[in-house]
This record gives C-alpha cells, structure tokens and sequence, in this order.
C-alpha cells in the first residue's frame, strides 16, 4: 500500500519533471527564436547592401549576393584562391573587425603595421601615397596604397573606391581585398601583382622584353577589363586615368587593370588646366569640350596599342611615330619595337595598329566601343589559332602521305627481291 507520504514524494517528483521539461521547452523555444531572426536580420541587411550588377554575359567573376555567399573568387589572383578576402574576414570576426557597406573587410593600422613589418616594405610611391608590399597574417601576400594624410582629395577618393570596389570584380581588374580605417590613416588593400606594371615591364632596364604573344594577350586582358567597367558594371565606370602605369601583371604575366574609382586633382601640362588624367594619355576632345565620356577612355587606351607595338612613352613623342605610321597601310612595320623585328607576323602588327588609330580617332563618336576593341583583338588570336591549326592538318596530310609512299616502296622493294629469288 501506498502510504499518503509517497504519494506527496511522487507527485512533487512528477511536478518537477514537469517544471524541468516545461523551463527547457521554453528556453530551448527563445533561443531558436533569437537565432531565426538573428539570421532574418543578417539577410535582410545583406539583401540591402549588394547592389546589381550586370554581367552582361562578359567574363566577370562578381556575384551580387558575394556577401551572402562569401565565395567571392578572384581568379588568377596570388591572394589564397578559395578564401578571398571573406576569408580573411571570416578569421578577423572574433576580433570585432568590420565589413563596410560593400563587404570588403577592414583591417586596424596594427595589422597593417605588422603586415608591412612597420612599412619598410615599400613597392613604389604614386600620386596618392606610397604602396607597400605586406605579408597578411593568414599567409596571403597584398600591395597595402597609404594615401597620403594631408590629401583632402584622398579622402574622398578613398570613400569612393572602397564602396565601388566592393561591388566591381573582375579577373582582370586589380581586386581590393580590404582596406583601413584607423589612426587618422586611409589605406587600401589590394591582390599583389607580383610583375609589376606594364609601363616598368616596357621601359625600364630591369623589364625582361616582352614577346609579341604577351603583349596581345596584354592588350586583350586590358580591353576585357575596361569592357567590364564600361559594359558590365551597373551603373558603368568610367576609368579616367588609363596609362601603362596602372596595367600590373601578375605572376602568368596576366594584365589587370587598376586605379579604377581614383581620381586626379589635374594634369600637370605646365599650368594649372583642373583636367583629370594624364598627360600623354589625355584625350583632345576632353580637353577641348571637358566632357569625359568612355570614348576618352578608348582613346587612352589606344595610347597603350601603341605603347605594346612601339615600346615608345607617350612622353616621348609617341603620337608623331603613331602619325607617321598613319600614312601607309603597312606604317606599323616602320615604328615596331626593334625587340619585335623577325619575332612576330606583321599582319597582325598591322591589324592591332589599326585598331589603335580607329581608337585614337579624333571625333570621340568615331571611336570603337570596348566590346568591338576586345572583339577585334580576340580575331587576331583567332585567325593565328585557325592558321595553325590548318598548318598542323597540312602537316598531319603529309606525313600520312609520306609514310604511305615508304610503305608501298618497301613492298615493292620485297616483291623485287622475291622474283629476284625466284629466278635465281
Ligand atoms: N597591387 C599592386 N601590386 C604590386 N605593385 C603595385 C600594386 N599597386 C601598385 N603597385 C606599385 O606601386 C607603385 C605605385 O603605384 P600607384 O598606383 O600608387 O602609382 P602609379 O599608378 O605609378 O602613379 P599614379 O598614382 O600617378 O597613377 C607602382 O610602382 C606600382 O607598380
């Protein structure tokens, strides 16, 4: 039997259990709540920070929810291919590090400072401060741009290239994979790009020669970059400022397209003209109606065409040699790189030529438009890949004859050699 004091033990035990299932029920109920819309709100912020971008069926690598996926890749890039800098960011949360409105991570002066081993690092100085070469703690290796602290227009620049840059990629466009904010310092991370630009690589003592195949493949990695921002960026960015200078080539000696989203107080033509970009690469008609349009831009790169053909710097009257070669259709051979001669085809030479006089025409209207430019040196390539491989058939053709020749002759050489025993 029962006693009425067990009875009291089992129904406080039961009313326990029950208490105890009731208070984990409850508590387990709040914190799939939190998390749901923790995770609601992340998406919702995220939702409203990528912004469209039109790939227009070009080569780009962007994806527009890339700060929802955090799988951004920037193909060819020596920054740890996988990761990108999401990676980095993913590793630096815990160290309340924070993502702008782009996504790009930010980074403390402190991990720059390290990164660059107190920047000592130093790779060259442009107009918006000196570009160090850093070591990041994850073992990637960036180019870290300090812009200059006493530059009011750096500022500005820098708000605008890191917003920007969050949402354009490209695998040839030189990637930001982070930035600073931090000590009264602005600096901008970009991917390394372990061969320098494209003005050292043509000029300068150290710059090993680049062979004619390069400097195609040079000049169409530049025009897949500009048709990016031109065509494939919403709204579309115009570049400003296209010179050698800011073409780097990273370790497959693949061209990207940098400085996009900076952009220059004036030009220094000896006075004071408030014209954005640089002598050399300037267009006429802007400076003459100071209207910049994207066909400034294709005249700027039209400059480069003939950097690649001439390994002439427009500084030093490059455009009286692209004049010169106007005036024949065979011009090109006249202004070639000596390094060039006997090494490469002149008809394509020629061709890529006039591609570049079509880009420097003076009427901007008249110019080409970027896809037309890419698509017109991409048929270079392809007119060389379609003749080599007709040769390589022909080839083929050939040998199967000529063997078929030794064949027959060493029957017939057997069948001689069998009457020959037979009469012997
Ligand atoms: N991502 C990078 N990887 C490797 N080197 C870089 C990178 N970015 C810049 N550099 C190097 O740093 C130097 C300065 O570059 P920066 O872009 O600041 O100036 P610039 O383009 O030469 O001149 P300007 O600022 O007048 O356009 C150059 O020698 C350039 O090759």
């Amino acid at each position: 039997m029962v006693n009425s004091a067990d009875l009291v033990t089992i129904g406080i035990s039961a009313g326990l259990a029950i208490g105890i299932l009731i208070a984990s029920l409850v508590f387990c109920g709040i914190r799939w709540y939190k998390k749901h819309s923790h995770l609601r709100r992340c998406a919702n912020e995220r939702c409203s920070t990528a912004l469209p971008i039109r790939t227009n069926g070009l080569d780009a690598s962007i994806d527009s929810s890339a700060s929802v996926s955090n799988s951004i890749a920037i193909p060819g890039s020596e920054f740890p291919a996988k990761d990108s800098h999401l990676f980095w960011w993913s590793h630096r949360h815990d160290k309340d590090q924070l993502a702008s409105a782009s996504g790009i991570p930010r980074y403390s002066y402190k991990d720059i400072q390290k990164a660059t081993h107190n920047f000592t690092t130093i790779l060259g100085q442009g107009s918006f401060g000196p570009v160090y070469k850093a070591t990041m703690a994850t073992g990637g290796v960036v180019a870290v741009k300090v812009l200059a602290s006493n530059s009011k227009q750096g500022e500005k620049e820098f708000q605008t290239e890191v917003s920007l840059l969050g949402r354009l990629h490209h695998r040839n466009l030189v990637n930001l994979v982070g930035y600073c904010v931090d000590k009264g310092q602005h600096m901008l991370i970009y991917e390394f790009m372990s061969n320098g630009s494209l003005e050292n690589l043509l000029y300068s003592e150290e710059g090993q020669g680049l062979s004619w195949e390069e400097r195609l493949q040079i000049a169409l990695d530049i025009s897949h970059g500009i048709e990016y921002l031109h065509e494939g960026a919403v709204p579309p960015v115009i570049h400003r400022d296209l010179k050698s200078a800011n073409i780097l080539l990273d370790q497959s000696m693949r061209a990207k397209v940098a400085d996009f989203g900076l952009s220059k107080e004036e030009v220094f033509d000896g006075r004071n003209s408030g014209l954005k970009g640089t002598y050399g690469y300037i267009d006429p008609a802007y400076i003459s109606s100071n209207k910049f349009t994207m066909k400034s831009d294709i005249y700027s790169f039209g400059v480069i065409i003939f950097e690649l053909i001439t390994a002439i710097h427009p500084h030093q009257n490059l455009m009286e040699f692209v004049n010169l070669a106007a005036m024949s259709p065979d011009g090109a051979d006249e202004i070639l790189d000596k390094q060039l001669v006997g090494e490469c085809k002149l008809e394509e030479v020629r061709t890529l030529a006039s591609i570049g006089h079509k880009c420097l025409h003076k009427t901007p209207r008249k110019r080409p438009s970027i896809g037309e430019v890419s698509l017109a040196i991409a048929r270079i390539k392809q007119r060389r890949f379609a003749k080599e491989h007709t040769m390589s058939l022909a080839d083929s053709d050939l040998s199967r004859m000529v063997s078929r020749i030794e064949n027959q002759q060493v029957e017939l050489f057997e069948i001689a050699s069998f009457k020959d025993k037979a009469t012997e």
